[in-house]
């Protein structure tokens, strides 16, 4: 059950749809759409990662309701940021929301109901739009019900839209499901077609996704709400691992498998996999005694240390509770002891038996992070308590004969960046593997002679910043030159499987795996030592990159303008706008911001991710499915702040700077005063060919040619190392990477707080604002702070510019790697643009003539242009 992953599940937004929300169409044809709007919001803060909207009601005008609509939701940052599904089952309806949408939009749906001539119309104008298209399995004879037939149509479909270059990964096919337990013979297989069809479509589409509307299936059981929620949940649990990828649902409305009663979930599983032939009869039976009720609560049992030690200790690390697992594993010892036994039995037994009972919990979606990092903790104690006596008996190499295998994992050279990597190892480890950890920066001569001297089984490696990407590549070579062959695995937040394929697999002869996240890190690992499955896992893979490199090389790219055209099409800025000079120009420096104020300012949306539980904070709190684990994690997290703050465990240091300046084509010309020189700042300017009236945006675009002000600041959080050393000593991982992460978080809300503070009094162009946490999150001030390595700015190596105007190093103490991440890890930095009109953007992809002129403004090579603007080149 690895491959289960809940996490990577997309759930799609279903209220903001006339047909299926009598409340939203209430809104709607009364014309309240100040209402509608916060329909979307609550959507999205539940946790609904697309949404969904249909305007198809026979009294409305169509087109107007989902223009008005589209328009009033793409103004407000926190609902665009999750991607619209335009809905309707008139193509005018769609073109016209098509129109609307700044993102990728998603076309729903297009379908071969009208023949192949209309579908691929559609297409086309899909693809003009940069648009991803659920595909209905609809062919010209009517809408698919069997297996063989929706897999037949999905399979057609597909041909013919890669055919016209229709990206493969846009397609999101909808196999339909259809309502089951109606009491009808021919509808007791549609549950069941669905799952098995959406493995096939998957095995024979590659990259192509599958979707399908959840609330149709339970129609049967209209107004029991319990035995919906049932089956949708049962459904899910089965339709994921056949390769499901999304569905439109009520994110509110799933129940935790594990906690739907067995008697229900059972008699749902039944229906829904055609177990037994009274299966509708039974449900139907059963479901009377649902009406009305809610979920039953289990009963907290206090009583679990009255049982034997043996479940004690799989207790404990199921549940994370280190309290007593000194003393259980003590007991247990005594107990093999006293019968003739060996201290390492206690390992091989009860605490690897509890050990697997995590990673299948894990493995199944029905754990998470937060909660396996703590598990590792029990585990770690209760060994190292058992580790003096095992040695004792001089069994210490017969303790590394237990692991699974070695694994040597690094993050590269030049980064720093070591959470992602962390849990990792920390999962690896508590599912039986040993790994070595090489820390971060390492170079590659370290981490092959990390892997020769202990006979490692494979290297994973990690990085967060684009240069990373190149040295993995370098590993690879090496790896390849020392004719090494051992699998080499690739993780971390800017590392993807295209990049993969098209640039580390092509430098190695062993094999290259792209590990999306620390949930399949364990499904990997275990596939590719296994004696079984490692050749078929290693082939299949290596195929797909293959099909990767094929369908890139095959791929119609966006159309790019030349460099001269897009500068014709700038960002014409409302310069008479521009923020008037800065009540405090020149240079600031705070040695140490008061960590109790910045704490109010934390962004706690990304710590969760940090940790792999998805949502919104502080919906998340309360999520049906991941609420009680990520209330236990952010208790955790609260109590840690408490002492940081307190016994002041931390350092702030920032600085802040503002230059006179003037827009001098794509590059920022700053004068520094005193010093009778000039500082270029060249940015870069989007290529790609806009449609309608958009402009080729580029940073320089908001400052006046004729004169203007720029700023710059750095953060960056100190001290941590000590606590973190502590934490390592005591086997505490889980505390090492929640400090880790805190400080991450203070040094984000230093960032905003200091951005702040900037508004306000230094540079002091909105003396006025008064925003709450909330607003700031959401950025809803006047003005941007682009960070360099990010899309408006992509390339990293703008960041020893920035530090020298700032004299950063003297000023905060951080210092710059040589592929320019910044260290201590927990450190932000960017421009900062008054302009009321400037906002992030997304440079994307350019061509040659660009490139060739940014290497000539930065007086650098045009390998060295490459290496830095990789990501923004193919
Ligand atoms: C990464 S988030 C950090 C803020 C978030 N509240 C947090 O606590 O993690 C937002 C920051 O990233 C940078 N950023 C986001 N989008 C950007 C873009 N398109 N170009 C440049 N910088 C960008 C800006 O510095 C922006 O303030």
């Amino acid at each position: 059950m690895n491959d289960l992953s809940t996490a990577r599940f997309v759930n799609i937004g279903e209220r903001t749809n006339v047909t299926g929300s009598a409340r939203f169409k209430k809104l709607i044809m009364a014309d309240d759409y100040e209402t509608a709007v916060e329909v979307a919001r609550d959507q999205v803060e539940n946790g609904a990662q697309i949404i969904d909207v249909n305007m198809d009601e026979g009294l409305l005008d169509a087109e107007k309701a989902m223009t008005t609509f589209l328009k009033l939701i793409a103004a407000e940052p926190d609902i665009a940021r999750v991607p619209v599904m335009i809905d309707s089952s008139k193509w005018d309806v769609i073109e016209a929301g098509l129109k609307c949408v700044s993102g990728k939009p998603i076309v729903n749906s297009i379908s071969m109901k009208e023949g192949e001539e209309e579908f691929l119309a559609h297409a086309r104008k899909c693809m003009d739009f940069g648009a991803a298209a659920v595909v209905m399995a609809f062919d010209e004879t009517g809408q698919a019900d069997t297996k063989a037939r929706k897999v037949e149509i999905c399979a057609r479909a597909y041909e013919l839209l890669t055919g016209i270059g229709f990206p493969p990964e846009d397609i999101i096919f909808d196999p339909n499901i259809f309502a089951v337990a109606t009491g009808i013979e021919e509808h007791d297989r549609y549950g069941l077609d669905f799952i098995e069809a959406v493995a096939e479509i998957k095995a024979r589409c590659p990259h192509a996704k599958t979707s399908g509307g959840l609330s149709n299936l339970s129609f049967s059981f209209r107004g029991n709400e319990t035995v919906r929620r049932a089956m949708h949940s049962v459904f899910l649990y089965h339709a994921i691992p056949a390769g499901l990828d999304m569905a439109i649902v009520n994110a509110g409305q799933l129940d935790v498998y594990d906690q739907i009663d067995p008697t229900l979930r059972e008699a749902c599983e039944d229906v829904i996999l055609m177990r037994r032939a009274d299966a509708t009869e039974r449900l139907i039976e059963l479901a009377e005694s649902y009406k009305g009720k809610s979920a039953a609560d289990e009963k907290a049992a206090e009583e679990w240390r009255g049982w034997d030690v043996k479940r004690r200790l799989e207790h404990a690390l199921v549940k994370g509770i280190d309290a007593h697992v000194v003393a259980d594993t003590e007991e247990a010892r005594e107990l093999v002891a006293a019968s003739g036994g060996r201290p390492i039995e206690v390992i091989e037994g009860p605490l690897m038996d509890g050990m697997n009972v995590v990673g299948d919990l894990f493995g199944s979606g029905k754990m998470f992070l937060p909660q396996v990092v703590k598990s590792a903790r029990v585990m770690k104690k209760a060994v190292a308590h058992l580790i003096p006596f095992i040695e004792a008996e001089k069994e210490a190499s017969g303790l590394a004969d237990q692991s699974k295998g070695k694994i040597v994992m690094a993050t590269v050279k030049g980064d720093v960046h070591d959470i992602g990597k962390n849990i990792v190892g920390v999962v690896l480890q508590c599912n039986g593997y040993e790994v070595i950890d090489l820390g971060v920066m390492a170079p590659w001569q370290n981490i092959l002679a990390a892997a020769n001297e202990n006979g490692a089984d494979m290297i994973g490696l990690s990085g967060l910043i684009t240069p990373s990407l190149d040295e993995m590549v370098t590993v690879a070579e090496e790896m390849q030159r020392a004719e090494m062959t051992m699998p080499l695995l690739i993780g971390g937040a800017t590392t993807s499987k295209v990049h993969t394929a098209l640039r580390i697999e092509p430098a190695y002869d062993g094999p290259v795996i792209h590990v999306l996240d620390a949930s399949r890190a364990v499904g990997v690992a275990s596939r590719l030592l296994s004696d079984t499955q490692r050749d078929e896992f290693v082939e299949t893979t290596a195929a797909e990159y293959m099909k990767v490199r094929a369908a890139r090389e095959g791929k119609g790219q966006s159309v790019l303008l030349s460099l001269d055209e897009a500068r014709a099409n700038f960002f014409d800025a409302y310069l008479s706008d521009k923020a008037a000079p800065p009540l405090e120009p020149g240079v600031h420096a705070f040695d140490d911001w008061d960590l109790a104020e910045l704490r109010d300012y934390i962004d706690w949306t990304p710590f969760f991710r940090a940790w792999e539980l998805h949502g919104n904070y502080p919906a998340i709190l309360t999520d049906d499915v991941v609420g009680e684990t990520a209330r236990q994690l952010f208790d955790d997290a609260n109590a840690m702040l408490d002492r940081i703050v307190a016994e002041k465990w931390l350092v702030a240091k920032g600085v802040a700077g503002f230059w006179p300046c003037a827009r001098d084509g794509d590059d920022v010309t700053i004068h520094r005063v005193n010093r009778e020189e000039h500082v270029v700042l060249p940015f870069l300017r989007q290529q790609v060919k806009k449609s309608r009236d958009r402009a080729n945006m580029c940073l320089a675009d908001f400052i006046d040619p004729a004169g203007d002000w720029i700023g710059g600041f750095a953060v960056g959080i100190h001290g941590l190392e000590p606590y973190s050393a502590r934490f390592k000593d005591d086997k505490d991982d889980y505390s090492d990477i929640l400090l880790k992460a805190l400080a991450d978080r203070f040094a984000e809300a230093f960032a905003e707080r200091l951005h702040q503070h900037v508004r306000t009094d230094l540079w002091g162009y909105a003396p006025q604002e008064q925003l709450t946490n909330e607003a700031l999150i959401k950025e809803q001030y006047r003005g941007i702070r682009p960070a360099p390595g990010y899309p408006a700015c992509p390339d990293h190596s703008l960041k020893p510019i920035l530090f020298d105007l700032l004299d950063a190093e003297a000023n905060t103490g951080i210092r710059l790697t040589e592929n320019f991440a910044m260290y201590p890890t927990a450190a932000v930095s960017g421009f900062y643009f008054g302009h009321p009109e400037a906002e992030y953007f997304g440079v994307a992809r350019i061509g040659r003539d660009q490139l060739e002129d940014y290497a000539r403004r930065r007086g650098v090579d045009m390998a060295t242009a490459e290496r830095w603007l990789r990501p923004n080149l193919d």
